[in-house]
């Protein structure tokens, strides 16, 4: 038996279907991400995962238990550890008075240890707390009686990096342990380092589900670079490099058009998807001032391998992808990369 399964969950608030026939299952014991961006349906999906709301057709079972039945998935609640979006506390009440509170209600297993690890600050009301404690307080109530499943809804939002990594190193070992995490995101960085596989949403409809790895192959990277003397334009050019998209330089392009010795530039920023080894050999002995090389935002990677090249023309994702096939098929048969280079 999977632990969480999505059997065709829709949600429709009337204005907007926010999940859209939605199938798929986690398994025991994998870090599971389920990404998309902005108002996809995340939320939805989770909140209907704990009978939050209802949904208007479909079913889910989550350790067995069946959504749509209360007292069946109250029952499996003592098993589920849930961080909400944005967790909601007594503003009076301090950390520690919440904390003793979840305690009495759903026991504490392992407080002590949480708190260590996660050291938000209990003696402070709430009402005080930074966007980060509040997430750091969320993560003690959520693993303290050592549930079997959790379900995160964005959970590091508001970390500090190092908090982050804690928590990074933290899911791994409950992973270990054989607890099963079902976590929703749009940082796409947090997923490639946690999750075994991802499913991703846009608009309500699922995508793609697949292994992480799958995923990372085609994220690329956004390197933004400054050189102290001007750099031949075919250096970054996608028919020289292959991976480069959306090549833009400190020339705009009817200036190298109409004017060969205009055709070097000192600054540049594209994204890449090729082979990094590639990349370096091409910075080697440019003289550069300034190198950022960072993850591409997801909503690029959404429009680069899961629109349509209308959808890149037009900047937004496309309207006709309706299943994790579909998504699947959108990357070989119809969205070309719009920088027009390889993505190999
Ligand atoms: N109670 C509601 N009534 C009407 N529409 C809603 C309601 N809750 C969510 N929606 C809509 O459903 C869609 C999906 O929202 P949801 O919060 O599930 O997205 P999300 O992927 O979690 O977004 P985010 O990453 O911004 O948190 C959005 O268009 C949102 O406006």
């Amino acid at each position: 038996m999977d632990v969480i399964e999505l059997a065709g969950l829709t949600k429709d608030y009337g204005e907007v279907v926010a999940n859209d026939d939605v199938t798929f299952s986690v398994e025991r014991g994998e870090i599971f991400g389920y990404l998309g961006p902005n108002g996809a349906g995340k939320t939805t999906t989770i909140r209907a995962l704990l009978g939050l709301i209802s949904p208007t057709d479909g079913t889910a079972r989550v350790l067995g238990h069946d959504i749509t039945d209360e007292s069946d998935l109250l029952e499996g609640k003592r098993d589920i550890g849930y961080l909400p979006d944005s967790p909601s506390f007594d503003e009076g009440a301090t950390g520690r008075d919440v904390l003793e509170l979840h305690a009495r209600i759903k026991g504490d297993e392992r407080s002590e240890e949480l708190l260590e690890l996660f050291d938000p600050p209990l003696d402070r009301e709430v009402r005080e707390y930074s966007h980060g404690n509040v997430r750091k307080l969320g993560l003690v109530l959520t693993f303290m009686h050592d549930p079997e499943l959790v379900i995160l809804d964005e959970p590091t939002s508001g970390l500090d990096p190092l908090m982050q990594q804690r928590f990074a190193e933290f899911l791994r070992a409950e992973r270990k342990r054989g607890v099963t995490a079902f976590f929703s995101s749009h940082v796409l960085g947090e997923v490639r380092r946690l999750c075994d596989r991802v499913a991703i949403i846009r608009e309500g409809q699922l995508v793609t589900v697949k292994p992480v790895e799958s995923l990372l192959d085609r994220s690329g990277k956004v390197v933004r670079l400054r050189t102290a003397e001007p750099v031949p334009f075919d250096r970054f050019d996608p028919s020289s490099l292959a991976g480069v998209h959306d090549l833009e330089t400190s020339l705009d392009r009817e200036e190298r058009a109409g004017d060969d010795s205009n055709t070097a530039f000192t600054e540049c920023t594209f994204t890449f998807t090729g082979d990094v080894n590639a990349l370096v050999d091409r910075l080697d002995g440019i003289g550069l001032l300034d190198l950022s090389i960072e993850e591409a935002p997801l909503e690029d990677i959404f429009m680069r391998f899961y629109g349509t090249e209308d959808d890149v023309g037009a900047g937004r994702p496309s309207d006709n992808i309706s299943g994790s096939e579909a998504g699947d098929k959108q990357v070989g048969d119809t969205a070309q990369p719009s920088g027009g280079g390889d993505d190999a």
